[in-house]
């Protein structure tokens, strides 16, 4: 005697377990597709990217002896210092204003507190203790700059750089209508697009 003719209801339910097992199947197919591969990649390969016709084009890795992502290094983060200080060193004007001389000096005060590397802000707030400052002109500013800078390379023991070429290294380059003057005459802060 078979097992559903003892119980009919057997049969009924074995039907129903059948079509759980289904649906479970198909759904679950449904909700987890296979995966696609990137709509666009930062590598040079477009074989790696076989998506490549239809992406954006592929965007070339400027320095490749730097990282393309991730924290930093401390040596990463005190060339992109340095080149922000001394690139505004040599935007600054002849005769800067008062709030512009406070505000590079609040600047340099700021980086004793928050530069992102504890012992370089330390070892930073003493050497500005023992070189104050001097932001009086173009001139002055940017030759302090580099004075302190190669305070900071000889506790490193790495090369003094020559002073009198800090203009040709850092100073103005062509800047279409007055783009990167720092007096601030041609730029709209209030801008919010910016
Ligand atoms: C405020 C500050 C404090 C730091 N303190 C420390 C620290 O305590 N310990 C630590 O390990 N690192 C510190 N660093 C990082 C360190 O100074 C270097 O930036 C890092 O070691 C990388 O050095 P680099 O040889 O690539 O050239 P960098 O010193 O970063 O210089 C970048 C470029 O600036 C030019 N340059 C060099 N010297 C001068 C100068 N005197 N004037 C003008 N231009 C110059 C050169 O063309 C050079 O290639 C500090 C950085 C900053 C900004």
């Amino acid at each position: 005697m078979l097992e559903s003719e003892k119980n009919p209801l057997q049969g009924v339910l074995k039907c129903m377990d059948k079509i759980s097992t289904f649906i479970q199947i198909h759904l679950s197919n449904f909700m987890l597709p296979s995966p696609k591969p990137p709509l666009f990649s930062l590598s040079h390969s477009s074989k790696q990217n076989p998506w490549s016709t239809h992406s954006l084009p592929s965007i070339p890795l400027k320095n490749t002896k730097e990282k393309s992502g991730g924290p930093v290094s401390k040596e990463e983060l005190g060339r992109a210092t340095w080149t922000f200080l001394h690139t505004l060193a040599a935007r600054y004007p002849d005769n800067p204003t008062r709030q512009q001389k406070k505000d590079v000096k609040e600047l340099m005060a700021i980086l004793t507190r928050m530069y992102p590397c504890k012992d370089c802000a330390d070892h930073f707030k003493k050497v500005l203790s023992e070189n104050p400052v001097q932001a009086g002109s173009h001139t002055e500013f940017s030759m302090w700059l580099c004075q302190v800078h190669n305070v900071v390379n000889r506790s490193l023991d790495k090369p003094i750089f020559p002073c009198e070429r800090v203009e040709a290294r850092w100073g103005k380059s062509e800047c279409p209508e007055r783009e990167c003057d720092v007096l601030g005459s041609t730029m709209d802060f209030s801008d919010t697009r910016l």
